[in-house]
This record gives C-alpha cells, sequence and structure tokens, in this order.
C-alpha cells in the first residue's frame, strides 16, 4: 500500500466492533452482508488471492475484498460495472427489518481513500486489453482468453469484471465506427423520396380518415418523417418509441425509402431477441406493406422481407457455447440490419451480433428505452437513447429541415444538442394505439414520467367510470375465478389448437414476482386448482398454456416460447407451438398441424404453466386484457417503474390492477438504473 493514506484515512478503514478481518464461510458473510449471493463470496475470495494483494493491509484488503463482492453483487444485478462513488462512504450490505438491523454491512471509505487504495493493485491498462478497434478478431479470442491477468479492471472511476469492460469497449468501438457510416444518397434525391412517402395531404396514409385536424397537423413535426429522414443516409439509427408510436410502420417506409433510392435490390434481415417478438415484427411489417399496396410500388414493397427470424437464429447458434456460428471470420452478408425491441438484447449478445455486421451494412435498431432492461447483463437501448433526447448537431438539423421541407415553426420543433449530440437517435412520441382518451395510455405516459400520484388517479378515477380499466379487491379469490371461467376455462373448451391459441391471447395474468402470494407460481397452482379441481404439480392436461425455460437448438425451442399442451388425432397429450418456431427450423413431422409445431412433452426442455407469467417474460408480447398483480408489500425490490410501466403497456384495450397505493407509489417512485459508460 502507498505511503499516501495516512493514519486517519487507515483509522476509516477500520471499522469498530469488527471480530473478523474475512469470512471463513459464505454463512459468516451471510449473516453480515444482505443479499450477498454464494457466488460474491466466492469470487471475491478467489481475487483477493488472485490480485497482488501481499503489499496492502489487512484493512486495505478488506476494503479490497468487499469491493469485489460488491463488484459480483453489482454485476448479478445486471450493471455493467460498479461506479465507486456507488458505494464510497456507503455502509454496504446494510439491512432492517422494523427498524432492528438485521444486517450490519461493510463500511466503505471515500472515495480519496477508495482510489488511493484502488492506485496500488496492479491492474492492465485499457490498452492491454485486447480491444482497441471494431471487429476484431481478436476480441474474439480476449473473450476466451481471460485467464493469466487480473479479471477486474479499473476504468472510468468503476470497477468492471475484465470481460464486462470488452463487451463494453468493444460495442461501443463498433457503434462509433456505424456511426461515421453514411450511404451516400443525394440530398435532393433523399427530399424526393421522403416527399414522396409522406405526402403533404396525407393521401398515402391508409387511416387518414382517423386523422382529425389537418391545419393542426400541418403545424405539427411528422416525426416519423422526420425518422425516415433522419436514417435513411445513415450507417446508425436507433428509432425508439412507446407502443403503438408507429415504428414498425416508420420502418417500413423506411426500407421503402431505401430501396427507391439504392441502385441495387438491397438484402435485408428483419431480426428480433425473441421467437414471440420475431412473429410480431412478421405481423406488422407485412400489415404495413399490405396497407401500402397501391401507393407505393410494388417492387418498391417486394424488397421488403416479410419474415423476420430471432438474432440467434441470424447468428448462427452452436449447441452448448456461447460463440456463435457466425464470427467475424464468417460475417454477415446484409446491406441493411433491422433490430426490433432492442431493450430485450443484453450487452454480451449486441457485442457479438456487432463483432459480425459486415462495415458496409445499415443497422437501425427499434425499441422501447422506457421499458426493462435486459434480464442478463447491461441497458443497451437505454443507454444509447438517452431520453429527453439529447438534441441534433447544426449540420443535421440543417439536413433535416431541407430533406422533410419543414418551415421555420416546425424547426425550431426539433431538439438542438448543447453538449452532446444525438444525431443517430429519432424519437416517435405519438401513440397511434392509445388516443388522448386513453386510460391506459395516460396510465403508462404517467408512470414513465415519474409522477405517482397522477398515474394512481387515472387508476381510481377511471376504474369507477370507464370499464377499460379495473382496480381489483385486494383478496385474489374474490376476482381470479371470474376470470379463470371466462378466460382460460374456454381455452381448454376451445374446438381446436387455432382457437385455443386465440383465446390465450386475449388474456394474460402477470406478475411482479415468481414467488409468493402475489407471484407466479402461487397464482399458476391456483388456476389449475380452479380448472381441474385439484392442483398436481408436473400434471400435464389438455388446454395447458406452458411456456419453455431454457433455449433448446434442437428442437428450435426457445427460452420464453409459449406453447399449448393439446391432445392430437390420436389422443395422445403432446405440446404446439406456433409456427414462427418452425421457422426456427428444428423439428418437422408428418403429423404436423400447418402453422403449428407438435413436440411430444418428454422431449421438452425445462417448462411451466403459463396462465400466470412474470412481466419481464412478456415483453414483445401484448393481450387484449391484462390483469397486473403487484406485491401487496412495498419493500420488494423487483417493484420498479419501468415494471410497472411494461406490465401496463402490455394491455392493448384493458387492464385489470391488483395493487394497494403504498406499493404502486414506491413502484413509480423507483426507476431502474444500470450503471455502464456505453453512451456514444
Ligand atoms: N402515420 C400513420 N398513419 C396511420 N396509421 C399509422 C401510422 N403510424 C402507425 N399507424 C398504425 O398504428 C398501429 C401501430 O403502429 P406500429 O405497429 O408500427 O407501432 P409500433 O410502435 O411498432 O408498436 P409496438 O410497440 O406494438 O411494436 C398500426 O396499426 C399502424 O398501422
Amino acid at each position: 500500500m502507498s505511503a499516501e493514506i495516512d493514519n486517519n484515512q487507515k483509522q476509516s478503514c477500520q471499522r469498530p466492533n469488527r471480530q473478523t478481518k474475512s469470512y471463513r464461510k459464505f454463512s459468516e458473510a451471510a449473516a453480515r452482508i444482505s443479499d450477498i449471493a454464494p457466488i460474491d463470496y466466492f469470487f471475491a475470495n478467489e481475487l483477493t488471492t488472485a490480485t497482488a494483494a501481499n503489499e496492502l493491509t489487512a484493512d486495505e484488503k478488506e476494503v479490497w475484498y468487499h469491493l469485489l463482492i460488491a463488484l459480483s453483487a453489482s454485476v448479478r444485478d445486471g450493471h455493467t460495472c460498479l461506479p465507486l462513488m456507488h458505494v464510497a462512504g456507503q455502509q454496504f450490505g446494510l439491512a432492517s427489518d422494523d427498524n432492528v438491523i438485521t444486517h450490519h454491512g461493510f463500511s466503505f471509505p471515500n472515495e480519496k481513500q477508495l482510489h488511493t487504495l484502488l492506485a496500488s493493485i496492479p491492474f492492465l491498462a485499457a490498452s492491454e486489453l485486447g480491444v482497441t478497434q471494431p471487429n476484431i478478431s481478436n476480441a474474439e479470442k480476449a473473450e476466451v482468453n481471460v485467464g493469466g491477468t487480473l479479471a477486474v479492471v479499473f476504468e472510468h472511476n468503476c470497477l468492471y469484471m475484465r470481460r464486462n469492460y470488452q463487451f463494453e469497449k468493444e460495442l461501443k468501438l463498433a457503434l462509433v465506427a456505424k456511426t461515421q457510416l453514411t450511404l451516400g444518397y443525394t440530398p435532393a434525391a433523399i427530399t424526393d423520396v421522403v416527399d414522396s412517402l409522406f405526402p403533404e395531404n396525407g393521401a398515402i396514409e391508409p387511416n387518414q380518415a382517423t386523422c382529425a385536424n389537418h391545419a393542426n397537423q400541418a403545424r405539427e413535426v411528422d416525426w416519423q418523417k422526420l425518422a425516415v429522414a433522419n436514417s435513411v443516409n445513415k450507417g446508425l439509427s436507433i428509432i425508439a418509441g412507446g407502443p403503438g408510436t408507429g415504428k414498425t410502420y416508420t420502418v417500413t417506409k423506411l426500407l421503402a425509402a431505401l430501396s427507391m433510392l439504392s441502385q441495387s435490390r438491397l438484402d435485408i434481415a428483419l431480426v428480433a431477441p425473441t421467437g414471440k417478438a420475431a412473429q410480431r415484427l412478421s405481423e406488422s411489417i407485412q400489415n404495413a406493406v399490405t396497407g401500402f399496396r397501391g401507393v407505393i410500388a410494388d417492387n418498391v414493397l417486394d424488397v421488403i422481407p416479410s419474415k423476420a427470424q430471432t438474432l440467434h437464429r441470424l447468428l448462427g447458434v452452436i449447441p452448448n457455447q456461447v460463440n456463435f456460428r457466425k464470427g467475424s471470420d464468417n460475417p454477415l452478408d446484409y446491406d441493411v440490419i433491422i433490430i426490433d425491441e432492442v431493450s430485450m438484447v443484453d450487452l454480451p449478445l449486441m457485442t457479438r451480433l456487432f463483432r459480425v455486421i459486415p462495415a458496409k451494412c445499415q443497422v437501425v435498431m427499434l425499441g422501447d428505452a422506457d421499458q426493462l432492461p435486459s434480464v442478463a447483463l447491461g441497458s443497451v437501448l437505454a443507454d444509447i437513447a438517452v431520453r429527453p433526447h439529447l438534441g441534433y448537431s447544426k449540420a443535421n438539423l440543417n439536413y433535416l429541415a431541407k430533406a422533410c421541407q419543414l418551415s421555420s415553426e416546425q424547426a425550431k420543433q426539433l431538439p438542438k444538442a448543447k453538449k452532446q449530440v444525438a444525431d443517430h437517435l429519432s424519437m416517435l412520441l405519438k401513440s397511434r394505439r392509445f388516443d388522448g382518451e386513453g386510460a391506459i395510455g395516460n396510465i403508462a405516459m404517467a408512470t414513465i414520467a415519474g409522477e405517482a400520484l397522477q398515474s394512481w388517479q387515472y387508476i381510481s378515477v377511471n376504474s369507477t367510470s370507464r370499464d377499460d380499466i379495473t382496480l381489483l379487491p385486494p383478496v385474489m379469490t374474490q376476482w381470479l375465478n371470474q376470470y379463470v371461467k371466462r378466460y382460460y376455462q374456454p381455452v381448454l373448451e376451445a374446438e381446436n389448437i387455432t382457437q385455443a391459441f386465440e383465446r390465450m391471447s386475449q388474456f394474460r395474468i402477470l406478475c411482479a414476482t415468481r414467488v409468493g402470494n402475489e407471484g407466479v407460481e402461487v397464482i399458476n397452482q391456483q388456476i389449475i386448482s380452479l380448472l381441474k379441481g385439484s392442483y398436481q404439480q408436473d400434471k400435464l392436461f389438455h388446454g395447458l398454456p406452458i411456456m419453455i425455460n431454457e433455449n433448446h437448438y434442437g428442437l428450435g425451442l426457445y427460452n420464453g416460447d409459449i406453447g399449448i399442451i393439446w391432445k392430437n388425432a390420436q389422443g395422445h397429450l403432446v405440446a404446439y407451438f406456433e409456427d414462427t418456431a418452425v421457422s426456427e427450423g428444428g423439428v418437422s413431422s408428418k403429423n404436423q398441424t400447418p402453422g403449428f409445431k407438435t413436440i411430444i412433452p418428454s422431449r421438452l426442455p425445462s417448462f411451466e404453466p403459463v396462465f400466470a407469467m412474470t412481466i419481464h417474460k412478456t415483453q414483445g408480447s401484448e393481450f387484449e386484457h391484462v390483469a397486473m398483480v403487484l406485491p401487496s408489500k412495498a419493500d420488494n425490490q423487483l417493484l420498479t417503474r419501468e415494471l410497472i410501466y411494461t406490465g401496463v403497456t402490455r394491455a392493448k384495450k384493458k387492464l385489470s390492477l391488483s395493487c394497494n397505493e403504498p406499493v404502486w407509489y414506491r413502484g413509480v417512485d423507483a426507476k431502474v438504473e444500470r450503471y455502464s459508460n456505453l453512451s456514444i
């Protein structure tokens, strides 16, 4: 340890009433640090030993040891790194129950002292970590070859696990490189094409009858038109917006614009993170293309693919390996890649994807940055689609004003960059699904703005005056039975599997948690008891909806895929899955029902009933009616603004809520924050 820490500082590294300097067993650590997991304990033990920490004093070693625990816990929570400022001077792992301290935690010294301590740890310099330029094969090797040197990096005032640092750095380089790609279409050609796709009189809009005030519309910026103009010439664009803001509609026009501008026929890939999201993207693109037939030339529309695929399919999964068939020596070959539901894509997957995107390829990302981040590491979309918009550069503002032929009044509405520039980002704000009167839309908007009181008022007022919002009675049995009879009994009684799937898409119970009385497991058991008279674990029955819990590449089934157990023509219970999965390869058989694939239950990977499912797992799906069940206690860590927003916006027409007022306030107040340094 350097001599820079004076005695006073050393004093503050020491904590009074502390017997042990390290924990001999995990149980000792768990008794002191709340929410510690075994992996945190073992990671800290391994790394403290591996670090050349011999030069540290016992107290300094102890601080280092707890920093490693905090880093591991932070990564478990989905953060890419651990910013020092989030632990400096804090009592880490302190917890209490009813004002009685249950875990005393560990007291970290202040940031200056932490810096002095970290200065004596032999971290590798960032330049030694093998990531210095985008799309290099070294990055793949570096990802695998993590042994030998210290597995922790200290950069940007943050501690990183080395692999995560490499992912972030590599992706950032790749994104920045993409922002430097321009397609070279001339401004005059772009203006003509954009104008033809968005004529002022709106003749091209299929739903024009629903547009009310033309005079106002002429004054408002058409943000969809702006998004097309902003994306058409750029290597990287992000079109972000809430549900029903027309992201898919806009990207279909963007593809039409590219097809009109390009001299040659474009190779376009449509991808999404899950099978369900890929299926929805296919349907939305097909609907948009059908709507444009007759107004956009067929040869232009014919270039747009009608089928989307999953990211895993695009990259080519190798069973039981983290790496994909596609690699830097075997890259993709597309001119344009559209990635939907980007909020669900984690940092490692996005990095691996960018590693195989060729330099000439345009990338367009679509998503709702207000939704929950990926279940795994990072929050790529939220990091690169910063809200509110950071603003456009002067050059981009001039270009957009010309390309979209904006009046000076309209040009003033565009966001102007102050410190940072976000030329790659287009935001769509007007929901076409939730009109101004729509209570669901109002609740969603107030929630994401953090207006707990306002959003609760929308719920309580509307639940007495409108039938699209219902506040459910606090005792679950008072409402569960009627929903089971109305929505789930008919699934069991459907005439065929197509009808069963249709009926399942009408309604879903969404929970914040898996466990506990308000969790998925208990509610599924209760529903099965109501339907079958009793609950028997693992007992399959005709009409049981199931969700797959792990990827099975051989069968073409992915974590989150939904199927229904159904009697086939031979009277055997088999699992049916809708046909996106079929297009993903895997199994086919002579006895397939068209549009479905069937798999015998004994071959299925791990699955569970899905009458109720977690809000996390519903990303990329929507239902006519959603009943959202939140925990009864406000101290639940899973309860966040993004979770509530994601749950609310899964409902297309009706939303029923089982939730009390304090829980709602606490949830709307708790904004998800994921630590990273990915901004571009
Ligand atoms: N400018 C427009 N004029 C008429 N209809 C539109 C326009 N923009 C979008 N729509 C319609 O609004 C609906 C929602 O659009 P779209 O599916 O593109 O939204 P999205 O943002 O992709 O939704 P999601 O969040 O569900 O993915 C569609 O029916 C679409 O046809």
